[in-house]
């Protein structure tokens, strides 16, 4: 079976890598222009040596199709795309070879770049026109975190948002607990080692039909609307958001109590609180390091949290935790976004519809 992707990532070291030299030539026009001048800079070089490389591994995956191996030149085309930040095309070319081919690297290659998106809602959203209010934060502290992919932040722009009041009924999510803990009394009780590097207690959002339904429904109306108002500037259209995984978790004082600080792998991360605050003591996502926008105050830890049916909504790569709760039971739905998109911004499929 191919490696799972671990969706929270806890850094050995607290040092994440700051500024990554973009690899390709926004200037130029992108992936795929032409080159204008004959004095290239190194970043339209790198550019054309990009498109040139893309060519070279297109033409080596056509030359090899029906032989032996050829797993390896989608992997190599996939890699290609990577590298060139062509990432709708590397995670399709990774697909399009996974599905062909029974091979470990391309479908742990596959699984890390679309996740689970497959069974989640993509495309069409509702407009954001919900009346909730919600509190800001910068956070990540004052070095550039790490990027994802399409969304790199400079510092200042990681941001978190709680919302003061609940955007999904809360009736809506006591049914979701029921479920849950139907599904887990069948099942023989929570999962607990399914993220190796971050253990919760959960279970996918995917894997029960009912709650899948009702979450796609949300995701669609309410939650992938409200994260592309929130984040005007990174995310273009609701439509092009994707969850890469979402799943319940469960902390009681039986069973898991926290969660160590981490990155997850997303660009934009959720934790939609399924029950209230007063039925627990402590809980809450907490931020390593974050303070009001605009202020020049010390960064500081700050727990974020709210009633059921509220959400915080945060850069996937801003380190934050879950804060120990001491007494009573906290359920959240902690789900990972990215965006489905090209850094040249050529439309998504391009690559793999050339391959016919
Ligand atoms: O407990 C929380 O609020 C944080 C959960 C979290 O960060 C995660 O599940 O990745
Ligand atoms: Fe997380």
């Amino acid at each position: 079976p191919p490696t799972i992707q671990p969706t929270r990532r806890v850094a050995l070291n607290a040092k994440v890598k700051t500024k990554k030299k973009k690899k390709t030539a926004k200037s130029t026009g992108g992936f795929g222009a032409a080159p204008k001048k004959t004095t290239l800079t190194d970043e339209e070089k790198e550019a054309r040596a990009i498109r040139g490389a893309v060519r070279d591994a297109t033409t080596a995956l056509e030359e090899v199709r029906d032989q032996e191996g050829e797993a390896q030149a989608w992997l190599k085309l996939g890699a290609v795309l990577v590298r060139g930040g062509e990432f709708s095309e590397a995670e399709r070319v990774f697909a399009a070879g996974a599905e062909k081919f029974d091979d470990e690297m391309l479908s742990a290659a596959e699984m890390t770049y679309r996740g689970h998106s497959l069974s989640y809602h993509r495309g069409p959203c509702a407009e954001w026109t919900n009346a909730v209010e919600f509190d800001e934060w910068v956070v990540g502290g004052p070095e550039q975190i790490e990027d994802h992919r399409t969304v790199s932040w400079k510092p200042e722009e990681p941001r978190a948002f709680a919302s003061k009041s609940p955007l999904i009924p809360k009736d809506e999510c006591d049914r979701v607990i029921a479920l849950c803990e139907k599904r887990a009394e069948e099942m023989g009780g929570w999962q607990k080692a399914r993220h190796a590097q971050a253990a919760t207690t959960d279970m996918n959002v995917k894997d029960v039909p009912e709650i899948l339904e009702w979450f796609n429904s949300r995701l669609k109306s309410t939650l992938f609307p409200m994260l592309a108002s929130r984040f005007p500037d990174k995310i273009k259209d609701a439509a092009d958001i994707r969850a890469h995984d979402a799943f319940i978790v469960k902390y009681d004082m039986e069973g898991q109590r926290s969660l160590p600080l981490h990155v997850d792998e997303s660009a934009f991360s959720f934790t939609i609180a399924l029950n209230d605050m007063s039925d627990y003591e402590g809980g809450g996502t907490r931020f390593e390091r974050a303070r009001r926008p605009g202020s020049s105050d010390p960064w500081k830890e700050e727990v974020l949290n709210a009633d059921a049916g509220g959400v915080v909504a945060f850069a996937g790569k801003a380190r934050h935790g879950g804060m120990q709760i001491t007494a009573g039971t906290r359920y959240i739905i902690p789900l990972f976004c990215f965006v489905d998109e090209n850094r040249s911004g050529k439309a998504p499929g391009y690559v793999v519809e050339g391959l016919g």
